[in-house]
């Protein structure tokens, strides 16, 4: 059988932090052009086996044979102790939901794992490339390599899965059908929040599948729903079919693009945020100061959809004129001044968050910072992306706009991340494109 290969880009949360938890709230998720890779080779053989390698993190390699356990289900189980959830709540979700096509027939699966640069921190790699694509590569295993927060297991879990489907399903595995991407998608989150052990928003899973989207989150209760495999007489397979194929989601995956003419910049912060303690901190905050705190989180909501609304304005408008008042650095035009308020109107009130919950979602050093870089000529507007804290800034800046950093030591612990908003979230792409990195 011929290879196949696919990949799915990372995100950024540009407005809807923590809100986006919540489905009767909206988000901007934008898609960026670092994107995962799989590339995917199976034959049929006397053993089921399925070999992910992922060459760039010190060769880590995880391999599964796949057996059934009393109720039929199938499961795989490493051979050498290496442990990695996410590919194994990826493999185990999608041979379920197959197990009627697989019917006893044994695959030898091969699937190779490749990641753009901008996930993880670049120190003490190499690069190998050919003339197609260049990849870094590091001495160290992936969890001991640091995170740029991206959301790289979302886009794992989603290009392992659009492979292991494209075996399953051949030709008819086509990533510009809707339904595909669908049932690609449904599978992914599932698989997900079991590897993280809990339900998040999905936001990252949804953007790695559609793309740069505005994005209103599925009922928690869907995932939970699903029986716990080790629970005795349950036919996992039957439920996660009625789950992906039967059950409407009910979620938002409307799609956008950053207006013409602008485009995203990243900063990576050295220092880094936990998420999960600081979501945790958050939501203390909500219900210690309820209801004055669905005040705060309505205001953030109304800066959000003023954001939306701005965004879509210039994007129906010819903005060329309007790319140029950026430029200047003198912003006068209602939908810019609108924009920038939107953000500012967000920001104030992460700091009132910040401050009564002493939890840092926008501490004062990102403060400087983004107060810093809405004074330069070509900036739009700037912000924390995702859940804050010390991690990363965006800003969204004119196509021309080069921004200062080499003058000022309030840059010296940001990283220009080397990335740019994209539309499409699962791409096929070309296998031998992979080949000879040298
Ligand atoms: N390139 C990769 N190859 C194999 N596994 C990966 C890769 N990238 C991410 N992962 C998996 O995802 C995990 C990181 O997930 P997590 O800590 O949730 O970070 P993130 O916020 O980037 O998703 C890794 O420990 C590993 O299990
Ligand atoms: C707090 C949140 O709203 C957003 C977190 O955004 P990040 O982009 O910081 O996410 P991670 O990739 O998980 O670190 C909650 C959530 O959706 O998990």
């Amino acid at each position: 059988m011929g290879k196949r290969a696919f990949s799915a880009p990372g995100k950024a949360l540009l407005v809807g932090g923590y809100l986006v938890l919540d489905p009767k709230y909206q988000s901007y998720v934008v898609a960026l052009s670092s994107r995962m890779h799989s590339v995917v080779e199976f034959k049929q053989r006397d053993q089921f086996r399925i070999k992910v390698i992922s060459a760039q993190f010190d060769n880590d390699t995880w391999e599964y044979h796949i057996t059934y356990d009393a109720q039929g289900n199938l499961i795989a189980q490493e051979d050498n102790q290496k442990n990695n959830p996410f590919v194994e709540k990826t493999i185990f979700n999608v041979l379920n939901y197959f197990k009627d096509t697989i019917n006893d027939i044994k695959y030898d699966i091969t699937i190779e794992i490749f990641s753009d640069s901008g996930f993880h921190s670049k120190d003490e790699s190499i690069t190998k490339e050919n003339d197609k694509r260049k990849f870094n590569f590091h001495k160290k295993t992936i969890t001991k390599v640091p995170k740029t927060g991206l959301g790289s297991s979302a886009c794992l879990v989603t290009v392992l899965t659009s492979a292991l489907v494209s075996v399953f399903m051949g030709g008819k595995f086509d990533v510009q059908n809707d339904s595909i991407l669908l049932l690609t998608h449904n599978l992914a989150q599932v698989a997900h929040c079991q590897a993280q052990g809990k339900v998040g928003s999905g936001f990252d899973v949804a953007a790695a599948t559609f793309g740069s989207i505005l994005y209103q989150r599925f009922s928690p209760d869907l995932i939970n729903s699903l029986p716990n495999i080790n629970q005795v007489d349950v036919d996992y397979s039957n439920e996660l079919r009625k789950l992906i194929d039967e059950t409407d989601w009910n979620f938002t995956h409307k799609r956008i693009r950053l207006p013409k003419g602008l485009r995203l910049v990243m900063g990576d912060v050295k220092s880094g945020s936990e998420t999960t303690k600081m979501v945790a901190k958050v939501k203390q905050w909500y219900q210690e100061n309820y209801p004055r705190s669905e005040d705060v989180y309505n205001s953030i909501n109304e800066g959000n959809m003023k954001f939306i609304e701005a965004l879509d304005t210039l994007n129906n408008i010819n903005s060329d004129g309007l790319v140029n008042e950026i430029d200047s650095g003198i912003i006068t035009s209602r939908v810019l001044v609108d924009a920038r308020a939107a953000i500012e109107q967000i920001r104030k009130n992460f700091r009132i968050i910040t401050n009564e919950g002493n939890v840092d979602v926008e501490p004062v050093v990102q403060t400087q910072l983004l107060d810093h870089v809405l004074n330069e000529k070509g900036v739009l507007t700037a912000m924390i992306p995702g859940a804050g804290g010390y991690d990363a800034i965006a800003i969204i800046v004119s196509e021309k706009c080069q921004i200062q950093t080499s003058t000022n030591e309030i840059f010296d612990n940001v990283t220009f991340l080397d990335l740019k908003q994209e539309d499409l979230g699962i791409l096929e792409q070309k296998p031998e494109d992979y080949e000879n990195l040298k």
